[in-house]
């Protein structure tokens, strides 16, 4: 075994240890989120003492002062000494990523790792152990209901609904990108959420009608919490299990079908194919394994995510067409965009 082993690896672990503080680099990122720090740096517009910022965000000296130093340990702050004392700055990543108010900001997906998903990965060992969702144990919510544990009060639901928002930040032009989708007059996003990837595809395709569909109350929180001034695209509520989906000649499935076990995920698509005219299709959004499963690790992560909060699971691209194929789709085509979400276009 430990021929394979570099000389380097013999004498210490150093990979493994840098895997170990991997939890500590987030909880360093977050917890400045969390306080305000890369807001305040960016508001300033000039370094600042460790001093100035406990004082301002109300945290002690000592603590502020050792969480400034980590995140210029990790590149995310600067700093200069001047008079003896340490000023701090962002860098143009935490101004541009961390900062709440700016237009790329992952504020809110940080904001929903911290304080939800992290609970949820402390009980990982037991989700292994069972193959089932934590719901229960972190939340006391049954593992069976997915999205009541999801949306267990408002403010979770307009958190989940945040980092839902996020992504399509990073992702979004992409994925609405990923195959000429000008052809298609009449877009429904089934489990569109706050309506940011809908935004996307009609920024794209400004002849098409964009709209999304959710469950009643995210629409609500979409409109109320969500919407953008001259906004094109119109939301409509329902259960695409349960009710009627609206008729589209395009439906988009971002990051639904990952939520569900198989025999739900055939049903869906069953119901989509049944609205589906010759030539009308399915846009599928994932993030996608690879056909051996053997990466991208992110995707294995979220996999692992699926498993701790949902009944679902990441999936290579092979697993999605044989879902089509099964419920009729035949003409499937698959792109990688190379970042964390990928596309596949299934046409009845
Ligand atoms: C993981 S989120 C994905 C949201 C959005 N598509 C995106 O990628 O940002 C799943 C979405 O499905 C919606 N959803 C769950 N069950 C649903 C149902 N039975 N009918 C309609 N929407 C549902 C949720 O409210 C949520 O917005």
């Amino acid at each position: 075994m430990a021929e394979h082993m570099s000389q380097s690896e013999l004498d210490y672990p150093f990979k493994l240890l840098e895997y170990f503080n991997g939890f500590r680099v987030s909880k360093v990122i977050f917890s400045a989120c969390e306080l305000g720090v890369f807001d305040l740096l960016l508001r300033s517009q000039e370094p600042l003492s460790a001093q100035h910022v406990a004082q301002e965000l109300g945290t002690s000296l000592d603590g502020m002062e050792r969480l400034l130093d980590a995140l210029v340990g990790i590149e995310i702050l600067e700093v200069e000494q001047t008079d003896g004392t340490a000023l701090y700055s962002s860098t143009d990543v935490a101004n541009l990523y961390l900062a709440k108010g700016s237009a790329k900001s992952l504020h809110d997906m940080i904001i929903y790792q911290s304080q939800t998903i992290y609970p949820l990965w402390n009980n990982m060992v037991d989700a292994v152990r069972e193959g089932k969702n934590q719901n229960e144990k972190t939340f006391g919510l049954p593992a069976e209901e997915v999205f009541q544990a999801i949306y267990r009060s408002e403010e979770e639901m307009l958190k989940f609904m945040g980092l839902m928002n996020s992504s399509w930040v990073l992702d979004g032009h992409d994925i609405v990108t990923a195959f000429n989708l000008s052809g298609f007059q009449n877009i429904v996003d089934l489990g569109g959420c706050t309506g940011a990837l809908a935004r996307e595809m009609a920024k794209a395709y400004p002849s098409s009608t964009v709209t999304v569909f959710d469950l009643q109350q995210v629409v609500e929180m979409a409109q109320k919490h969500f919407s953008q001034e001259n906004d094109t695209i119109v939301f409509q509520s329902g259960d695409f299990f349960t009710g009627e989906i609206p008729t589209a000649d395009l439906y988009v499935l971002a990051r639904i079908i990952h939520d569900w076990p198989e025999e739900k995920c055939l049903t869906l698509l069953k119901k989509i194919y049944d609205m589906c005219a010759p030539g009308s299709g399915v846009l599928l959004v994932e993030a996608m394994l690879f056909e051996n499963r053997r990466g991208p690790v992110m995707t294995q992560l979220f996999s692992l995510n699926m498993l701790v909060q949902t009944e679902g699971r990441e999936r290579p691209p092979s697993k999605y067409t044989r879902m089509f194929n099964k419920t009729g789709f035949q003409n499937i085509q698959v792109c990688r965009t190379g970042k964390s979400y990928d596309a596949i276009l299934a046409i009845r």
